[in-house]
């Protein structure tokens, strides 16, 4: 678990972060949302110990990053995939990693599998795309079988198929019980991979929640239409009927209500998302907080 307490965190005249006080559990996907410059990459290097804050704490299991014994097998990260020398082919930067923190180096193969990359991994690390190279950092956040995942912006550079290779992932290592802070700014994806939200904007706190919560909130959910939805209607709150004898589920996205309603073995003639996205709701919450808004007015128009 990873607690921020009143944290803060100044370069000269610019507070990168502003009295942020957070906690992030275990068993859940958090998303890390913000416009540009709002401090999230800030914040996750000082949990990292890479930045000391100017003052509040930012605590890994009770201790900060540089009092925990076995960092790596603690917690893996991933901040910036261009970090790797590029002369060295990727088996190599995780060996010497894994060396480093006296990994079993069997672990180096098991994690380029993991990832996809075992046919690449005798290639210099110089010569990978931008999608390997994220591939490659993410196999060395997992080298040490962590508790704790935090990555950022882990889906930069990937196709669709590694976008949706880190969204199985990412579920996959929460369902483990672990804890995953992931940020990003593909809001579709990050309604889709996160079940917990933080977003900041110029520093400090503006939401943490749940996803279900955030979207509700903004009345988003899913309409469904079948022939006996009652069984469907009691497994979530707040679900009602609509006059037309549709089913209103407010906070849950179609793919939630549809996987219920597979277990439940319903048959379903419609399911649509209703309400906001995850993007509007987004949009609509950091609109104050924008540090560098886009042009206003197009060019040509
Ligand atoms: N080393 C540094 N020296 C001076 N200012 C910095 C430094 N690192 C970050 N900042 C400033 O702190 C603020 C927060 O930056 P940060 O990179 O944490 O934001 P971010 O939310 O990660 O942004 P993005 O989404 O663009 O990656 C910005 O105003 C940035 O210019």
């Amino acid at each position: 678990m990873i607690r921020l307490t009143e944290l803060t965190k100044r370069y000269g005249p610019t507070t990168a972060v502003d009295g942020l006080s957070l906690e992030l559990r275990p068993g859940h996907v958090t998303g890390f949302l913000g416009p540009n410059g709002a401090g999230k990459s800030t914040t996750m290097r000082v949990i990292l110990g890479l930045d000391a804050p100017t003052s509040g704490t930012a605590l890994i299991g009770g201790v900060p990053y540089a009092r925990l014994s076995h960092p790596l097998r603690t917690i893996g990260a991933l901040l910036d995939a261009k970090a790797v020398h590029p002369g060295r082919t990727g088996r190599d930067h995780l060996r010497v990693l894994a060396r480093s923190q006296r990994l079993p180096a069997a672990r180096v193969a098991e994690v380029l599998e993991s990832v996809g990359m075992t046919s690449a991994a005798d290639r210099r690390a110089g010569t990978y795309s931008l999608g390997m190279g994220q591939r490659l950092g993410i196999a060395a956040a997992l080298l040490g079988d962590p508790q704790i995942l935090m990555l950022d912006e882990p889906v930069n550079g990937l196709d669709p198929d590694g976008v949706r290779w880190i969204r199985t992932l990412l579920r996959s290592l929460a369902a483990e019980g672990r804890t995953v802070f992931v940020s990003s700014h593909l809001m579709s994806e990050m309604e889709l991979t996160a079940d917990r939200v933080v977003v900041m904007g110029r520093g400090r706190l503006i939401a943490d929640t749940s996803m279900a919560d955030l979207l509700a909130s903004a009345g988003a959910g899913s309409r469904v239409r079948g022939p006996a939805l009652r069984p469907l209607a009691g497994a979530f709150e707040g679900a009602r009927f609509d006059d037309d004898g549709s089913l209103l589920v407010p906070g849950a996205p179609p793919r939630q209500v549809g996987a219920r309603a597979f277990a439940l073995g319903l048959e379903l003639h419609g399911l649509e998302a209703i309400g906001s996205s995850l993007e509007d709701t987004y949009l609509r919450l950091t609109g104050d907080e924008v540090q560098f808004p886009a042009a206003a007015k197009e060019v040509g128009r």
